[in-house]
Formats: structure tokens, sequence, C-alpha cells
């Protein structure tokens, strides 16, 4: 099958440091694909070149079918995108902030009625539905955020540390809306410091100082590190790190 993303030693320098250094890889359809690496490793700068946010310094990539130095407002149609800073509008409602993004997204009066009302009814916001969004607890701010982000059924989701700072609960019933989405044929590509979910992904990859020291399936990782647990691979890995703090 296509890939619908494809890297290939893509770098990104600031000045002289190597922020990403030659990262290669290739994403299937549908896939839930873990981006995983410590603290200031390179996961969002690599995440934003793929988003056509930033040029790439070299290297090559694709991402639904589009190139990330040419074809960046083609990229953004295509792809949906959750950043570390929500880009919800606090001072809007639930229902406003839903609407603000149909709207940007293109769709039809009709499509984002029902779209709403699927949305509030599926992540139980059906009292809060007229709250400003400034109100709400962080992890219904986050499943409203990743609902956003795939309102107009983009070809791939990317998720940049989507559940900091809520319980476990609450970041599983997050996964439970991945699984949901990755089902429909959205294929997500997401980043994470917690290794339970790294346990949910399809594949991940795992990166130190720039580069990408590994990537498999979560058994196979295990396997090839001789480790009982994603915590113990990302460990024996991510230690050698020279700038995580
Ligand atoms: N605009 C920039 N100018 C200079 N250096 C930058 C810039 N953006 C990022 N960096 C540096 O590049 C490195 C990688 O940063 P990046 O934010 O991609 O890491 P990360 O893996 O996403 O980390 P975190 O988990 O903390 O978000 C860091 O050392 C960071 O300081």
């Amino acid at each position: 099958m296509q890939a619908v993303i494809k890297a290939d030693k893509l770098s990104k320098h600031f000045g002289h440091f190597t922020a990403v250094n030659e990262i290669s890889f290739e994403v299937a359809p549908g896939e839930i694909f873990g981006f995983l690496g410590a603290n200031g490793a390179g996961k969002t700068t690599a995440m934003r070149m793929l988003c056509g946010l930033s040029i790439p310094t070299s290297g090559t990539a694709t991402v639904a079918g589009f190139d990330v130095y040419k074809q960046t407002e083609e990229i953004k149609k295509n792809i949906g995108y959750m950043s570390q800073k929500f880009s919800l509008y606090e001072d809007l409602t639930v229902l406003e902030n839903i609407r603000f993004y149909g709207g940007i997204y293109g769709l039809s009066d009709r499509d984002l009625q029902q779209k709403s009302e699927t949305l509030i009814t599926r992540l139980n916001l059906q009292n809060e539905a007229k709250k400003l969004v400034g109100s709400l607890p962080l992890g219904w701010k986050q499943k409203l955020s990743f609902s956003v982000a795939v309102l107009h059924e983009p070809k791939i989701v990317f998720l940049d540390e989507p559940t900091g700072g809520v319980d476990p609960v609450t970041r599983r019933q997050f996964w439970d809306l991945i699984y949901e989405v990755a089902d429909r044929g959205i294929t997500v590509f997401v980043t994470t410091h917690y290794m339970d979910e790294a346990e949910y992904c399809n594949r991940v990859s795992i990166m130190v100082d720039g580069s990408i020291e590994a990537l498999d399936t979560p058994p196979k990782l295990k396997q090839q590190f001789s480790a009982n647990s994603m915590d113990e691979v990302f460990y024996e890995l991510a230690r050698g790190a020279k700038r995580s703090e």
C-alpha cells in the first residue's frame, strides 16, 4: 500500500545546530504511528516540517502525496494538527469553536450541523455545548481539540503530546477517540512521553538527539532490546541523550 508519509534523510538546522538529523521512515494509511523521544530530541521540529509549517534544510518528504517544500498549502488541507498549545478559542463556546473550525475547513451548513451534534454526543458535552471552552477541564479541552482537528476527515492527523497533564483514565478515553479515527482510515501520527501510550501504537519510532535510533512495533522493539516494557526500551535508548535534561 502507498505510504501516506514518506521522509528520506529529512533534516532541519537552526544555524549550526542540527535539530533533526537525516530522519527516514514511512507511515502506512490508517496506521497509528508513535513518535517518541526525550525532551529536545527534535519531535516537534520534525512534525512541523511534515505539517508544512517549517521548511526543511535538506532531505525529502511527502505527506498525503504532497511535497513538504513546494506543496505546503495542499498538505495543510489534507491534514489535521493538534499542537501542544491548543488552537481552540477559550472565549468561544464549545459549539462556536466547532462551527468556527468547520467554517474554516469549508464544511457545508448541513454537514456542520450534523457533525457538531455527533461530536457533542460522542464527547458527552451536551451540558457544556454553550459554555466557554476556557471553563472546561484540560482533559475535555484535549478531546475537543482532537475532535476539531479531524472535523474535515483529513488523511492524517498530527498530535503533539495530546494528553499532557491529565490522569490515566482521561488519557485512556482520549486513546479510544484515536482508535475510532484510525478505524475510519485516518492515519495518526502522535508524539508522547507516556510509555503506556507507546504500547497502543502500531509502530513506534524513538528519536535521540535529532536521529531516529529505533523504529518497529512495540513487541519487536521489546524483543530487540531484551526489554519487558516500552519504558525499558525508551530508557535504554534515551539515557545516552545529550539534549534531555
Ligand atoms: N526555532 C528554533 N531555533 C533554535 N533552536 C530550536 C528552534 N526550535 C527548536 N530548537 C531546538 O531544537 C531542538 C529540538 O526541539 P524540539 O522542540 O523539536 O524537541 P522535542 O523533541 O519536540 O522536545 P519536547 O518534547 O520538549 O517538545 C531543541 O534543542 C530546541 O531547543
